[in-house]
């Protein structure tokens, strides 16, 4: 099989209520570990790749390797998405180089930082949408900016709670300062005036691994907010970013071999079961492939200090990172599907 657009995937979810992990990869890796998941639990594959991605792995190689994965599974549909589009020129980039689902980030201006106001966001996304229509492509539009509800200050970074903590690194926000909730009306406008196929929401989610610092209520996560775009959207594929659950183990593990982690929370998995009861179809999941990669590396040069074949650790952090994969794939209903989607 071909690479597949997102439209094709998630009207499929729709029509089946369930919910398409969207993975983020950067080299051939993580590629093998979302296949080898999509393989083992029959999954449709959501592979994307930010703009800073594809300028680390080069376009090239990152065509050819999912070239690679639609070769070596063919009844498994897979859609190769950009992530994050800061511009019409970086959507036409991709689908140059094969991509067969884009999103125009609009929400935010080209520099990827500053909030972009309605109308901008409007005709950048209604401009890559008549490109990429035109050739089958999908396109994922966002209204409203990502962001912490816990934070008003321009950084999502947990306060330093210990000495060591101050030289922690911490993820960049690449959102912007203040996070904008989706306004429900806005959102229904802006579907009308783009017809984007996929919509990503702010509900208070962030990107990284220090979204919350408690386990978050509806006062920090406002899924109450998907409800209501659903009701008003009931046709419209709804898109969560900012979705990893940075699972409490993985931060443990990257502690327990030597990484300096703040605790923090994520997003439960049971929130994003019930953003999927309300249209939520694209879950976007990075961070904690991340983690689950370190931790496994870490242990390896703890452990075993004397290895140095690369192939010693980089197996076990795909091993790990295929976990979350499966993990992720069974717990949003995907699993199963592969083989029914017809294109
Ligand atoms: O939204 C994401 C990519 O667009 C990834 O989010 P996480 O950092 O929560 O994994
Ligand atoms: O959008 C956020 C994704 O986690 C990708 O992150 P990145 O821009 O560091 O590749
Ligand atoms: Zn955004
Ligand atoms: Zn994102």
């Amino acid at each position: 099989m071909p690479l597949v657009n997102l439209r094709t995937v998630l009207d499929h979810a729709a029509a089946n209520s369930y919910g398409v992990a969207a993975f983020n990869v950067n080299n051939m890796e993580q590629i093998q570990a979302i296949m080898e998941a999509a393989n083992e639990t029959e999954s449709p594959v959501i592979v994307q790749a930010s703009r800073g991605a594809r300028s680390y792995s080069q376009d090239n190689y990152l065509r050819h390797l999912m070239l690679a994965a639609v070769e070596l599974y063919p009844h498994i549909p897979v859609v190769m998405h950009q992530d994050h589009g800061n511009s019409p020129k970086t959507c036409i980039s991709a689908m140059d180089n094969g991509f067969t689902s884009v999103m125009m980030d609009g929400s935010l201006l080209e520099d990827a930082k500053t909030p972009a106001d309605y109308d901008y966001n409007v005709k950048v996304t209604k401009e890559v949408v008549a490109l990429a229509h035109a050739k089958g492509v999908s396109v994922e539009g966002e209204i409203g900016t990502l962001g912490s509800l816990e934070h008003k200050e321009p950084s999502a970074a947990p306060k330093a709670a210990e000495p060591h903590d101050a030289d922690l690194e911490q993820e960049p926000e690449p959102e912007g300062a203040m996070s904008h909730l989706t306004d429900p009306e806005e959102a229904e406008r802006f579907v009308a005036d783009t017809k984007v196929d996929a919509l990503a929401v702010a509900i208070g989610t962030s990107h990284g691994a220090y979204k919350f610092t408690r386990k978050p209520d509806g006062d920090i996560l406002a899924m109450n907010v998907i409800e209501e775009i659903h009701r008003r959207l009931p046709n419209t594929h709804l898109v969560m970013h900012g979705s990893s659950s940075v699972p409490q183990e993985l931060q443990d593990e990257i502690r327990k071999y030597g990484g300096k982690m703040n605790q923090t929370w994520g997003v439960p998995v049971e929130e994003i079961q019930r953003g999927i009861k309300h249209g939520v179809r694209k879950i976007n999941v990075d961070t904690d492939n991340r983690m689950a990669m370190t931790g496994a590396i870490r242990k390896v040069f703890s452990l075993t200090p004397e290895k140095f074949d690369p192939r010693d650790y980089l197996k076990p952090a795909r091993e790990a990172m295929k976990k979350v994969c499966i993990d992720r794939m069974v717990a949003f209903g995907q699993a199963g599907h592969a083989r029914k989607i017809k294109v």
